[in-house]
């Protein structure tokens, strides 16, 4: 189902207040019902903000903190830090976990009491400055789902969150580099604009929280990162220590870019030291970082989430297949796009599982990835792909 059609499902709920200014609508999602306002059409305006688009986002949401269950010591206690109508939380309350929803506007927590209610469950609604409220106290799970940037929140946050800090970042232009001053701003870091740009923006802030954390000696490990649409969310299993802390920002470090032959290096360290040129054609190189290089997903726990995902869930068919194809993405930390090499070679794209199989052929790991449907991961360089793909 696409955005338009999930939209119209949501517009279809029942009216409740007409006489309201925002006349308020029903929306089941997973096995609760909540009452939203009606949105404007741009999703964002007069009254509590709640973006259907994002259904798929709460639905993985719901998986992990099943599967958070199984691996973490500390999982009782969830903060929705940024709850707008509540939808997180009521849903994580449905599965049990004890829980805390969290906006500085009156309205949103009236209606986050009023969705606790309407499902029967029960709840803390804090009507507060969600960055007061971390700092005071600490809960096992911490879900940051503010707009744009989550950047104001990311110190108060991997403090407060004992376990897990799940984060939602909407500002992907900056991320990506295609707003690069707001991205350096933000970041703290040279974000740059290439034709992996959704992965970059995850490494890009994968990088800041990782660096966020260690202030605090804390280390980050993503469990489970996606950038879906027009946002990258992700879910970090927080360590604390000096020396696990270190170890985290051994993963920080730099892309090397070619913006004229697509070639790229990457290299661990917080000091940049490129080459002088791009050892394939001779073009200058661009610099992207310090940015985490890491991997983004446990493989083992992604598996989890997979399996936690039910057929109640709006969802759920995309969710699996989501899961299913971050599992089997390679760790390396950029990807290809078949069409951009293709229109380089002046040829026609042919079919993913085609092209695979001629990179696996010459003896080089190759997977698809989840940043769209042409895209692919290998340890090949630009010019063993082409090798590989024109062996006649
Ligand atoms: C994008 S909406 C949250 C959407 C919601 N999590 C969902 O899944 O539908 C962001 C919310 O953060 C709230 N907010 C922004 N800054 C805040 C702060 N400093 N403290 C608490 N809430 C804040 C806004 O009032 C808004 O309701
Ligand atoms: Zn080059």
């Amino acid at each position: 189902m696409d955005s338009e059609d999930k939209t119209l499902r949501h517009r279809s709920a029942t009216d409740l207040r007409p006489g309201r200014r925002d006349v308020d609508m029903r929306v089941t999602e997973g096995s609760v019902e909540i009452e939203v306002p009606e949105q404007p059409e741009a999703g964002i305006g007069d009254g509590v903000f709640y973006n259907p688009v994002q259904e798929l986002n709460r639905d993985l949401t719901v998986a992990v903190l099943r599967a958070a269950r199984e691996r973490f010591e500390h999982a009782e206690t969830y903060l929705d830090a940024t709850a707008a109508s509540g939808v997180r939380g009521v849903r994580a309350a449905a599965e049990g976990w004890d829980v805390t929803l969290c906006d500085r506007d009156e309205d949103a927590v009236e209606l986050c009491r009023t969705n606790l209610d309407r499902n029967g469950l029960a709840g803390e609604v804090v009507n507060r400055n969600v960055n007061a409220l971390m700092h005071e106290r600490r809960f096992d799970v911490v879900d940051l789902d503010p707009f744009g940037t989550p950047i104001p929140f990311a110190d108060a946050a991997v403090r407060s969150a004992i376990d897990l800090l799940a984060v939602t970042a909407t500002d992907t232009a900056p991320l990506c580099g295609a707003h690069f001053e707001s991205g350096v701003r933000s970041y703290s870091a040279v974000p740059r604009n290439t034709e992996y740009h959704r992965e970059m923006g995850v490494r890009i802030l994968l990088g800041a929280l990782a660096r966020t954390a260690a202030r605090y000696d804390r280390a980050i490990t993503p469990v489970t990162t996606h950038a879906t649409k027009h946002y990258v969310r992700t879910y970090l299993a927080l360590a604390d220590g000096a020396t696990v802390a270190n170890r985290a920002l051994d993963e920080l470090g730099h892309v090397h870019h070619c913006q004229h032959c697509l070639w790229r290096t990457h290299e661990r360290g917080l000091i940049a030291d490129p080459p002088a040129e791009c050892p394939n054609c001779g073009e200058h190189l661009q610099t992207a970082g310090p940015l985490w290089l890491g991997p983004v997903h446990d493989r083992e726990f992604l598996e989890r989430v997979g399996q936690h995902v039910d057929d109640g869930m709006g969802t759920a068919e995309e969710a699996r297949e989501l899961t299913e194809r971050l599992a089997a993405e390679l760790a390396t930390p950029t990807h290809y796009d078949q069409h951009r090499l293709a229109k380089r070679w002046g040829e026609g794209a042919m079919a993913m599982d085609d092209f695979l199989e001629r990179l696996r052929n010459a003896g080089h790991e190759a997977s698809r990835t989840h940043y769209g449907g042409t895209t692919f991961k290998t340890d090949a360089d630009v010019t063993g792909i082409d090798a590989a793909i024109h062996t006649d």
